[in-house]
């Protein structure tokens, strides 16, 4: 193999083992893990439509990427900042915000896209 080609190699699991760190050390990241297999296994039970699922998929990319970036912020807060200190209380305050704004997204995404999938198929029982 040629060394940009295990370079490359190398990049991609560092970028793996850094979600899979974040997933045993993150409760956040744990459940909505979990909460993005449980909306995927619903919305294929429901059988939402293509631009449905576009939806559906982006809220839950949204949401893990800014618990990701979370984590990455607290982490190198820690690192730079362990005593306590203004800037670091607002760095992690805005980076969990951003994570919030995220999650509210896709609560408002999965209520529009799967409520009336849910509400059609309990009338139809
Ligand atoms: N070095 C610090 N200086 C000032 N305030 C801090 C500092 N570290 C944390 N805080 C405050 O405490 C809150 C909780 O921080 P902590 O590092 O425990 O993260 P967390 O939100 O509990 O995340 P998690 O449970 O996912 O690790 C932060 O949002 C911030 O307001």
């Amino acid at each position: 193999m040629s060394g940009r080609r295990s370079r490359e190699l190398d990049s991609f699991r560092y970028a793996i083992s850094g979600i899979a760190g974040a997933l045993k050390s993150e409760r956040h990241m744990k459940f909505h893990m979990l909460a993005a297999v449980a909306v995927v296994v619903l919305s294929a039970l429901l059988g939402i439509s293509r631009s449905e699922w576009l939806w559906i998929l982006a809220a839950i990319a949204l949401v893990l990427v800014s618990e990701l970036f979370n984590t990455a912020v607290e982490r190198a807060v820690d690192l730079a900042s362990p005593e306590i200190h203004p800037l670091a209380k607002t760095s992690k305050d805005v980076a969990a915000g951003a994570a919030l704004v995220a999650a509210l997204f896709a609560l408002f995404v999965g209520a529009l896209v799967l409520g009336p999938h849910i509400w059609t198929a309990i009338i139809d029982r």
